[in-house]
């Protein structure tokens, strides 16, 4: 069996140097280049990838996409910073190049992913829900993308289920001091140094509370995401949002 094809973008970053190693050491991969910033994108059609692992940051990750899409080159995507208007200009150039896929997984380790089900499932027996979100000071985006999507699913799931706005009687605050306001759900950010990447879920009801937890301690967490992704990438032409989509979770 031929070896998948996989280049990294942002391959000397934090996480980008983690996932050169993987890819070396998975047995079904070759990695055939490792790309970072001012390096030619030629250099994918080159030296023939057929995947893209996109690990660099909101500033560059477009551009990266963009390429590889026209090219045919699929790509399995951690960088952060999606909007609405990000995924709707991705859709339009995957709708011209039909056959490449796109992996957009905002957290590539399986305990984010389950965190963010097992929100989506509580949010509706709850009327009060805030995320906390805890990471290293040198990330740039805040709040996460993780955070950012965990409190979506749990707005939708909120909507869905026809509840109410969340009790809040704040009536004077300074800035910031109740967080990002995603889709009705409040979103604070902590940046300190001795963590890496972590996230709690709050929710509170009548006498009781309810805490969901999740700590990435080390750059490994997000790898084996990464190669599923690379791996069923190939076959699942256009854009898929959320590593779950790959996890068979029901
Ligand atoms: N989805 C997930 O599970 C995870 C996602 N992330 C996300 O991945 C991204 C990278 O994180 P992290 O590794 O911590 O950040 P780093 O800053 O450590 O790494 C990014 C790397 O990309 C390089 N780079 C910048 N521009 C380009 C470009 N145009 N082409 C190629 N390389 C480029 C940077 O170079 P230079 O230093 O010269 O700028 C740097 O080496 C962030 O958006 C982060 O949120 C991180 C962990 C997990
Ligand atoms: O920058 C990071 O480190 C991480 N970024 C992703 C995010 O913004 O959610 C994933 C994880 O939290 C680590």
């Amino acid at each position: 069996m031929s070896k998948l094809r996989v280049a990294v973008l942002g391959a000397q970053g934090r996480i980008g140097s983690e996932a050169v190693r993987a890819v070396e050491a998975a047995e079904d991969m070759e990695l055939v280049a490792g790309l970072g910033r001012g390096d030619k994108l030629e250099t994918l059609v080159e030296a023939g990838a057929q995947v893209v692992v996109e690990l660099t940051n909101p500033g560059a990750v477009m551009g990266n996409l963009d390429f590889c899409v026209r090219h045919g080159i699929h790509a399995v995507v951690g960088t952060t910073g999606w909007t609405d208007e990000r995924l709707a200009q991705l859709r339009t150039s995957l709708a011209a190049s039909p056959g490449a896929g796109v992996l957009i997984a905002p957290n590539f380790s399986i305990g984010a992913v389950l965190t963010m089900r097992f929100a989506q499932q509580a949010a509706r027996f709850f009327e009060s829900v805030e995320v906390v979100e805890l990471h290293h000071p040198k990330k740039a985006d805040a709040p996460s993308g993780t955070a950012a999507r965990t409190a979506q699913l749990i707005a939708k799931a909120r909507e869905e289920a026809g509840c109410a706005p969340q009790p809040d009687a704040t009536s004077t605050a300074l800035d910031g001091a109740r967080g990002a306001d995603v889709d009705g759900v409040p979103v604070h950010s902590v940046r300190l140094r001795g963590l890496l990447a972590h996230q709690e879920v709050l929710f509170g009801g009548e006498g009781e509370t309810l805490t969901i937890r999740h700590d990435s301690l080390h750059h490994s967490s997000f790898m084996p995401g990464i190669l599923l992704g690379v791996r069923r990438v190939v076959n699942t032409p256009g854009l898929t949002v959320g590593l779950e989509n790959f996890l068979d979770l029901g």
